[in-house]
């Protein structure tokens, strides 16, 4: 069987009678990288900083296992297998990211020694031993990240909380991110990730919850949250409103969207599919100025089970 490194039962929280978490189950197997999504005000923070010992979760909440540690009967064993980067940073700015570091190590316990020696390792590892003794306040933000990454392995943490690990940084730090994130997981670590990325999650999670209403709607690996939306659509758009007006007769069981002359049409993207469309735009007599087939993407599963506005899609492939 599988060691979980996180399980927690029915976990609640309530602030006044906002209820943020409403009975939420959680299981993430040892060396492993699971994605709590959600839209802003989710409650994912609040799970982290339940899962962390910062905040406590309600009465009612069923027993809550850290690396094996009964996070209500013993919090000081959670808090030593642990390591929390949260969306507000842990860096100092007045002070140099090698001194960041060190007062890490302090906390730790570490000696001076020890300490120096974990200090250069980790600057080195995230790229900051050049930056290391310049104050943290002039680092960018893909260097802070780092530094405040750096900073929670200190303490050598089996399981990593990272609360929005990549949002304001450029694509190039995220990819940076996303790398030191695989090579923590391939050292063993357990990594329990929030994001608001679809992207992020498909790229990195083993397996995604996605959260709303306090409740975990959906869970699964990225593929299989993908199958439970319904299929992909072909997209087609024209420049000219007459040959739109006529390939909208002709199709008729599309979405239309006036404004950009484009139709939506529910298709699994087989070659048969688009035979069939453009079959029939044929005998109308029009043709489409662009033909785009949509595969469903995580984007789908999201606002499918959020509950969300329709975002406009970047087609993922196209036809023609
Ligand atoms: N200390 C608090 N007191 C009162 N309400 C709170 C407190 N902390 C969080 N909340 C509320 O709980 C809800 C969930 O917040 P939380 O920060 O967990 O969401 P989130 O999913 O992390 O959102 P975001 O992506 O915006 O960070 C929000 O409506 C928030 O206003």
């Amino acid at each position: 069987m599988t060691n979980l490194a996180i399980a927690a039962n029915g976990l609640r929280k309530s602030y006044g009678d906002k209820t943020v978490l409403d009975g939420v189950d959680l299981a993430v197997p040892e060396g492993t990288i699971f994605a709590l999504l959600g839209p802003n005000g989710a409650g994912k923070t609040t799970a982290v900083k339940i899962l962390s010992t910062l905040v406590s979760a309600d009465p009612g909440t069923g027993a809550i296992h850290i690396g094996g540690h009964d996070l209500a009967a013993d919090p000081q064993a959670v808090r030593a297998s642990i390591g929390v980067t949260g969306q507000f940073s842990a860096v100092d700015g007045l002070i140099t990211g090698e001194e960041n570091m060190l007062l890490m190590a302090d906390l730790h316990h570490l000696s001076q020694r020890e300490g120096r020696r974990v200090t250069a390792g980790l600057l080195e590892r995230f790229d900051l031993t050049e930056a290391a003794k310049k104050p943290a306040s002039t680092y960018s933000g893909g260097m802070k990240r780092r530094l405040d990454i750096a900073m929670t392995l200190v303490g050598d943490p089996r399981i990593i909380f990272l609360d929005e690990p990549t949002t304001g940084l450029d694509p190039r730090s995220r990819h940076t991110m996303w790398q030191i994130i695989r090579e923590l997981v391939t050292g063993g670590v357990t990594v329990f990730l929030t994001t608001q990325y679809l992207e992020e999650a498909d790229e990195l999670a083993d397996r995604i919850a996605v959260l709303n209403d306090g409740q975990i709607a959906a869970q699964g690996t990225a593929e299989e949250l993908k199958r439970i939306v319904p299929g992909g659509h072909v997209r087609l758009r024209f420049t000219d409103p007459a040959a739109y007006r006529s390939a909208a007769a002709a199709l008729g069981d599309g979405a239309r969207d006036d404004e950009s002359l484009a139709l939506q049409l529910p298709s699994d993207g087989s070659q048969r599919a688009l035979r069939s469309i453009l079959d029939r735009l044929d005998s109308a007599g029009v043709e489409a100025d662009e033909l785009t087939v949509h595969t469903p993407d995580l984007d789908d599963v999201f606002f499918a089970l959020t509950g969300g506005a329709v975002v406009p899609h970047q087609p993922k492939e196209t036809a023609r």
